[in-house]
């Protein structure tokens, strides 16, 4: 089981988002459509799920610069409810990168392009040592 079987982006994870990380820049964008399963509220996509696309395209920022980061810190504001059946956009760039550091900003728009959620995180680029003892190797 290797990086196709990642939650969100996992092509073949059966019970994963599927959504596909595009380079913009120094920055990525993807798009997803809320499908029912992914519901807290009545017709309102999960807050859970809108964390993940947002730690998710943080993620593909360093990735997209050839750096292995996890995620140490990641603040949200919920701005407006996505709702069931919507198609929205996340994108992400850096706004500061270091040997060891990134700071990301994030943002989920809705068709119309009203934010529906922000966030700002701190991805922490893995030592060697690191990568190998979390069982990452190479990147394809
Ligand atoms: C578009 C094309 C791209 C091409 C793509 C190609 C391939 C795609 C392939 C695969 C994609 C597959 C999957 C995507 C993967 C993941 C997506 C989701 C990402 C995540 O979801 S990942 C899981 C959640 N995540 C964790 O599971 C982290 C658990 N955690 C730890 O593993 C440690 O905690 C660690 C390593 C973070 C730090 O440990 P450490 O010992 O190395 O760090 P150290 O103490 O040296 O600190 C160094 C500096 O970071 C600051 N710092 C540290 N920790 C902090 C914290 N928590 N909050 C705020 N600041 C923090 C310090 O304050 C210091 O800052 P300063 O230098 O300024 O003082």
């Amino acid at each position: 089981m290797g990086f196709d079987y990642c939650f969100v982006c996992g092509e073949n994870n059966p019970h994963g988002l599927h959504i596909h990380f595009e380079r913009d820049g120094d920055g990525v964008v993807g798009y997803f459509q809320t499908e029912r399963h992914h519901m807290g509220w009545p017709n309102v996509q999960h807050g859970g799920i809108t964390s993940s696309l947002l730690d998710e395209a943080s993620a593909y920022v360093p990735l997209n610069l050839g750096l292995v980061t996890v995620t140490a810190q990641l603040n949200i504001s919920f701005k407006k409810p996505i709702r069931v059946g919507e198609r929205v956009r996340i994108e992400a760039h850096p706004t500061k990168v270091s040997s060891r550091l990134l700071l990301v900003e994030a943002r989920i728009t809705g068709e119309d392009g009203e934010e529906k959620a922000s966030s700002n995180a701190k991805m922490i680029v893995l030592t060697k040592a690191q990568k190998e003892e979390l069982g990452i190797g190479e990147l394809s």
